[in-house]
Formats: C-alpha cells, sequence, structure tokens
C-alpha cells in the first residue's frame, strides 16, 4: 500500500486539478463536483458505492477515463465496506454493486473494462477464502486503475505531441481533459503537453450542445493554464478550415473498435468530415482501456439521453416551441476511413487499425 501512496504522491506533478481521488487518511473517496466546478469547489465524499453510480448516472463525474476509474472505486467501496462474513456472500454484494455501476452509462467502454479487471482480481483471490486479503486487494487494483490511467494521459501527451507542429490552430470537440480523467487528459493532454513543450497553439473549443462541456469544462480548463483559447458553436469547423483558420482535429473517445471506428460525444463525426473535406487530420486520443476488442461496430452502444435536454439549456431555459419532439443520442461514431490516427499511451495507431491494433494489444496481427 505504501508504495502506491508514493507513486500517487509522484504523480502530483501532473495533477493540475484532481477531479476525484482517494483519500488515504480519510479512507474515503473524495471528489469535486465537475458540474459545478467552473463555478465553485464542491468536495464531497462517500462510502456508498450507490452515491458513485449516482455520480456517473447523473455526469457529476463523466468523460470515459473518469467514468472508468470513478467505477473501480466503486466497486472497492461496494467490496471494502460489505457486511458480509463469508467470501461467498461477499462476491453476491460485489455482484450486485457491478450491475449497478455498469447500468449508469452504455457508451464509455472504461467502466466495462475497470468493473471486469476488478472483478477479475475478486474472483483469482477467491480460493484464498479470506475477507480482508480480497478486501485489501481490490481497493489496490483500483489504486492502479486511477495511477495508470493518469500515466497513460501523459504517455499519450508525449507521442501525441509530436504531431502538433509549432503555431497549430486544433480544433477540439466536448471536454477530454483533467475533469474528464483521472487527471492531465486524452485530446486535452495532448494540447496540454504541447503547450507545455513550449509550442505556440491555439485551441478552438466547440461549445458541445447539449450539455456545453466545451464551453463550460474544456474553456475553464484552458484559461486555467493560459492556453489561448476561442470558443465556438457546434457548426463552425468547416468555417474555420475553408478559412485557413485551423490545422487539425484531436477529440478523445468513449469506446473505439479494432476496427478503428470512434464513438464520442456527438458532432465529432461532422467534426471529422468538415477536416477531411478539407485534407485537415482528425486526431483521436485514447488510452488502450477504451478500446473494446471487437471487430463489429454495431457492438456499440449508444446512448440516448432525454430531450429536455435539447429543448432546453441546462434544465434552465426552453429553447422552443411546447411539445417538439427531439432526438437525443449522446455520442456518434466517426468511421475509420477519416480518422487520421489514433493516439494511445503505446504509441499511435494508423490504418489499416485492425491489423495495427491486434498487432499492438495481441503482439499479433
Ligand atoms: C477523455 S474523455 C473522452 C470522451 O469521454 C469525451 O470526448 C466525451 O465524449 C465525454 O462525454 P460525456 O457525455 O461528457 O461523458
Amino acid at each position: 500500500m505504501e508504495d502506491i501512496r508514493n507513486e500517487l504522491d509522484k504523480l502530483e506533478e501532473y495533477l493540475k486539478i484532481k477531479p476525484l481521488y482517494w483519500d488515504f487518511d480519510k479512507g474515503e473517496f473524495v471528489w469535486i463536483d465537475t458540474r459545478l466546478i467552473p463555478w465553485k469547489e464542491l468536495y464531497r465524499s462517500t462510502k456508498d458505492y450507490h452515491r458513485v453510480a449516482q455520480a456517473i448516472k447523473e455526469m457529476e463525474i463523466r468523460g470515459a477515463p473518469a467514468i472508468g476509474v470513478s467505477a473501480a472505486y466503486g466497486l472497492a467501496l461496494a467490496t471494502i465496506y460489505s457486511n458480509a462474513s463469508k467470501v461467498d456472500d461477499l462476491l453476491k454484494d460485489v455482484k450486485e454493486a457491478y450491475n449497478v455501476l455498469a447500468s449508469t452509462r452504455p457508451t464509455a467502454y472504461n467502466l466495462f473494462w475497470a468493473l471486469n479487471r476488478l472483478w477479475n482480481v475478486i474472483l483469482s483471490n477467491y480460493e484464498k477464502n479470506d475477507l480482508e486479503d480480497i478486501k485489501q486487494n481490490v481497493l489496490n487494483e483500483a489504486h492502479r486503475v486511477y495511477i495508470e490511467d493518469i500515466k497513460n494521459n501523459v504517455n499519450m501527451g508525449k507521442y501525441g505531441s509530436k504531431i502538433i507542429e509549432n503555431n497549430s490552430r486544433i480544433i477540439t470537440h466536448c471536454n477530454t481533459g483533467a475533469l474528464a480523467t483521472a487527471g492531465f487528459g486524452t485530446a486535452l493532454g495532448v494540447i496540454r503537453y504541447a503547450f507545455y513543450e513550449g509550442k505556440s497553439i491555439h485551441v478552438y473549443a466547440d461549445e458541445t450542445r447539449p450539455l456545453l462541456q466545451g464551453a463550460r469544462l474544456t474553456i475553464w480548463e484552458l484559461k486555467k493554464e493560459g492556453i489561448p483559447s476561442t470558443l465556438v458553436v457546434d457548426g463552425a469547423s468547416g468555417l474555420l478550415f475553408s478559412k485557413n483558420m485551423a490545422d487539425l482535429a484531436i477529440v478523445g473517445a468513449d469506446r473505439i473498435t479494432l476496427t478503428g471506428h470512434v464513438a464520442n460525444k456527438i458532432g465529432t463525426f461532422n467534426l471529422a468530415l468538415a477536416a477531411n473535406y478539407h485534407k485537415k487530420p482528425f486526431y483521436v486520443a485514447a488510452p488502450t482501456s477504451t478500446v473494446h476488442p471487437t471487430e463489429n461496430p454495431n457492438d456499440i452502444v449508444i446512448e440516448e439521453r432525454s430531450q429536455d435536454e435539447v429543448t432546453n439549456i441546462m434544465g434552465k431555459l426552453n429553447i422552443t416551441v411546447d411539445g417538439t419532439e427531439a432526438f437525443n443520442p449522446a455520442f456518434d461514431i466517426t468511421p475509420p476511413e477519416i480518422v487520421e490516427g489514433i493516439i494511445t499511451e503505446k504509441g499511435i495507431v494508423k490504418k489499416p487499425y485492425l491489423n495495427n491494433f491486434k498487432a499492438l494489444l495481441y503482439g499479433r496481427q
């Protein structure tokens, strides 16, 4: 346990903002409510995994990697605070928590990846029949998921920064920074890394309707670090590219198949099309924990959210006629043909994605 704490301390320098963390002294999971962060920092703690599930479902915690790390801690909480006195009963409690956490958001693959990772730790320790040992191992695994996410983000930054030339003007969509991960960021991590390396860059942040992650969170993160930025509406990318005001696009991902199909926030596909039409590169940055090991893009589940998010702005202002029907898919799928490269913590994956992902993940084609 002690070395995990030291390793976390070493990572502090990367954590400009901490959206969630395990408080070793209190023995509690603590997070900042990301909805309120631009206006007011709110710290909360819980020992109840239901609260973690609620935070993911209601998008206090959002962004695929942050969802994965939170779910890992959620399952760890369910394990640690289970009242079971027998290992079989503990397994039942944890399976119930697994199902509750898995039902929160359907698209972010990191959620299922993280839950399975912890569940496998329980299964592989089952034979020992030692409750305390299982609890400790599960908590340690959640810490590892957390630490690895930060490290992977930094490594993505290192690889990804190579594609960003000095004086680049970059369009990004949704929020992919420290607020969407355990720290640092995926697409925004790449941008941040290039900026830390001294490159002169300018970021155009799509506002990202309907929940405005770009306007509320990405712009907030960029401003906090002094990275030059401009807020644009989601439909602006065609004009930005055609007027030679932007050079490339980088986004994150909620799920990527081995074939290179990329599920990300609704509007991403349109951005990729605009980039492709203007022969500008469209990149994706995501850790390999976002890669769903399937060759079938139809396996991607697209979350459909409430119509109210479209007919209202943040539940505050009705913007349409009463009784209007709205369709609100939270994500779209960008086909591999128009993805220039996928930046992972292990390097940049290029076409053909199926062969190259298999080689990267399994060491074979
Ligand atoms: C590093 S986050 C990558 C994606 O999760 C991000 O681009 C995104 O679409 C987030 O959607 P959200 O609905 O806010 O969870």
